[in-house]
């Protein structure tokens, strides 16, 4: 038979539309399908094949409708066809071929499985393993995918090397897998000693040798967000069910298999949470309601400092403006004609009763640090003094010269445009204000997200693949980096970088000041030497080149001893119109010194990006680059040369001026 024509009538190409049959794989044409099925009683199948077990290849296949079928049947027919394609005994998988801790089924225990509370998601013929008393479940020497209903009667005796764990640490005589007992780790329980727990199906767990019963596993969110990183069952039916989503985000466990995962680290304030958020808003995943009510507060806190900072400003002013009316009421009095002049004791930067009173309150509450608790029952409240205030004339004119205000961020002026707005209870942060705001959420430590980049017109590829971003933060990673162990199956490492940390201080754990890009540079060196990271691939983000513009002009790159050794030369073509910028010529050289860096660790090569984090096209080129790179490993499909550093130390060093570095 010729390949693609349809096994009735043998017309046609293999272009179109068919139906196939899901016992025997025969394909059928539009008018040619009711003929060879019939009135399909248990769903596609020739009629000559009614009767026999489905193609097992074919079994996701089951219950979903094609647009052909749609066309050919009336909605209450197409219902009835793929109820029975999915419900008919005949088409369920056959028990014999289902194993259960190295048992196979009978008919009955296949029964039970199926329709327990919590059956096993796609369950397909194959291998898999039990624990009765969590309901933990998985697939033969494999870590857990699900946790089922518990205490059913179904295979044999759990086996304890039945996930090929090698941890020395068992769960319900099971020795557990190492993602486990990092989930374990995060949840507070002590592994030390190689310990044999007691786990039931809602988590709670107690050691064999220490009867107590202790606190449930997966009662912190930080638990279950580990597990989403980690790819990790959570009980049904808890907050945050595995399969559903975890903070909005994680999507089905089972999915992630095929999932690539970008790990963003970074050193305080580097920029790692803007660019996480940047990715949501660019790969169009919503903020949840939860993020969006604590970023909202956070906002509105932040929205009262800011304030607060304007008020002490108008204070400033107000003094500022009596004492330079008394000096000129000084030189009238004493001037020529003697006369008197009548003193005006208003100044524009004087406020009314009520603005001060509510101004006297603020800044009290500032001053001792009380913010946080006078939230969120100060938005009701204070709104409406927030608008009078506002409107005031004194503050109006405070405003106008914000930029005499150094406490005042330049973040600020994008929020307090639009105070009275952010000030009033029905308030919704837009997605910029979101990423604006510093902060993502609470727990601020680690945050994931899974995205899939839109097509584009460029793209030649047509497959399309799910990525993860996971953000940590390195507070969570521990001492020595000891938990990055945990992102293990990582496929890139985007390491962030404050261009503008070279002359920025921070006081480090032992109290001691430290300049911000030297301890960028330690955290560097302890995440690319770490043993789990070996050989893996690592993008460089070189942040915030906005603001590193106007540093560059006032500090030079030497202020950090690190850059020292920065050689300028006077390039021949200093003045072509290519020629790149002073803050361009900066940040390539930080590339370079990381690169160097990075070379003399681990012998491979270090890709660098520069970006804005909160300009979305830069974020948007940096996560592609980081998609061409792990693209290229995986294909090896001819890559797309878009570094944007030469590795050539020589040649670049020729870019940099004398004059132009302050040197
Ligand atoms: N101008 C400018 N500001 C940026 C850029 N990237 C981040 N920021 C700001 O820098 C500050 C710190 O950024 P975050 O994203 O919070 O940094 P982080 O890595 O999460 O650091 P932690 O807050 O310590 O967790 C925020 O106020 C951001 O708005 C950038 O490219 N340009
Ligand atoms: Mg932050």
């Amino acid at each position: 038979m010729k390949k693609g024509v349809c096994y009735r009538c043998f017309k046609g190409n293999r272009f179109m539309e068919k139906e196939a049959c899901i016992v025997c794989g025969a394909k059928y044409c539009y008018d040619c399908v009711l003929r060879a099925m019939g009135s399909m009683p248990e769903g596609r199948k020739c009629v000559t094949c009614i009767g026999f077990r489905i193609r097992e290849a074919r079994r996701g296949m089951l219950g979903k409708c094609s647009r052909l079928l749609k066309r050919l049947l009336t909605d209450l027919e197409l219902k009835r066809v793929m109820n029975a394609e999915m419900l008919c005994e005949v088409n369920q998988v056959p028990p014999e071929l289902v194993f259960v801790n190295g048992e196979t089924l009978s008919k009955d225990e296949l029964f039970q499985l199926r329709n327990c509370k919590y059956p096993p998601k796609k369950l397909r013929p194959g291998y898999y393993w039990y624990d009765k008393y969590s309901g933990f479940w998985g697939k033969e020497g494999q870590k857990p995918s699900q946790i089922i209903t518990s205490q059913l009667n179904v295979g044999g005796h759990i086996k304890t090397n039945a996930s090929n764990g090698n941890t020395k640490v068992w769960i319900n005589s099971r020795e557990i897998t190492k993602e486990e007992l990092w989930m374990l780790k995060s949840a507070g329980v002590h592994c030390e000693g190689k310990p044999h727990l007691w786990v039931s199906e809602d988590g709670t767990y107690e050691e064999e040798a220490n009867k107590k019963e202790k606190s449930k596993i997966w009662d912190k969110t930080r638990t279950k967000l580990v597990c989403a990183v980690l790819s990790l069952p959570v009980p049904p039916g808890s907050e945050n069910p595995s399969g559903k989503d975890v903070n909005g985000e994680i999507r089905d466990n089972l999915a992630q298999k095929s999932i690539h995962k970008f790990l963003l680290v970074g050193y305080d304030k580097s920029g790692t949470s803007t660019i996480y958020k940047q990715a949501k808003i660019l790969y169009g995943i919503p903020f949840s309601e939860d993020e969006r009510q604590t970023i909202k507060l956070l906002i509105q806190r932040k929205l009262f400092g800011y304030l607060g900072i304007l008020l002490e400003g108008r204070e400033q002013f107000e003094e500022e403006s009596l004492l330079e009316k008394r000096k000129r009421c000084v030189i009238n009095k004493s001037g020529p004609s003697g006369d008197t002049i009548q003193i005006d004791d208003t100044t524009i930067y004087s406020v009314g009763a009520r603005v001060r009173a509510f101004s006297d309150w603020l800044l009290q509450v500032l001053l001792s640090d009380n913010l946080e608790t006078i939230f969120p029952a100060a938005t009701c409240e204070y709104a409406p003094f927030i608008e009078e205030m506002w409107k005031d004339t004194a503050i109006q004119a405070t405003y106008n010269r914000r930029n005499e205000l150094q406490m005042l961020p330049r973040v600020a002026t994008y929020f307090l445009d639009r105070a009275v707005e952010i000030s009033r209870t029905d308030y919704e942060p837009s997605d910029m204000d979101i990423l604006y705001a510093d902060g993502i959420n609470s727990s601020n430590s680690l945050t994931c997200v899974d995205f899939s980049f839109p097509k584009s017109t460029q793209d030649d590829s047509l497959r399309i693949f799910r990525y993860q971003l996971i953000r940590v933060h390195p507070r969570t990673l521990g001492e020595h980096c000891k938990w990055l162990d945990m992102f293990e199956d990582t496929d890139i490492v985007l390491f962030c970088v404050a261009l503008t940390d070279y002359d920025e201080y921070s006081v480090d754990r032992n109290g001691v000041l430290t300049n911000k890009m030297l301890a960028s540079k330690e955290l560097f060196e302890s995440i690319v030497t770490h043993p789990t990271f070996e050989n893996k691939n690592f993008l460089l983000i070189l942040n915030k080149f906005d603001l590193l513009v106007e540093k560059i002009k006032q500090v030079p790159l030497t202020h950090c001893e690190w850059f020292r050794d920065l050689k300028p030369v006077v390039s021949p073509n200093c003045h072509t119109s290519t020629y790149p910028s002073l803050a361009q010529r900066a940040s390539h050289y930080i590339g370079m010194k990381f690169k160097e860096l990075f070379h003399s660790l681990t012998d491979n090569k270090l890709f660098v990006s520069p970006v804005i984090g909160l300009e979305n096209d830069t974020v948007d080129e940096a996560l592609r680059y980081a998609r061409e790179i792990i693209m290229r490993e995986e294909e090896e499909e001819p890559y797309l040369n878009r570094e944007l550093f030469s590795t050539d130390s020589e040649a670049s060093s020729c870019f940099l001026l004398e004059n132009d570095l302050h040197v």
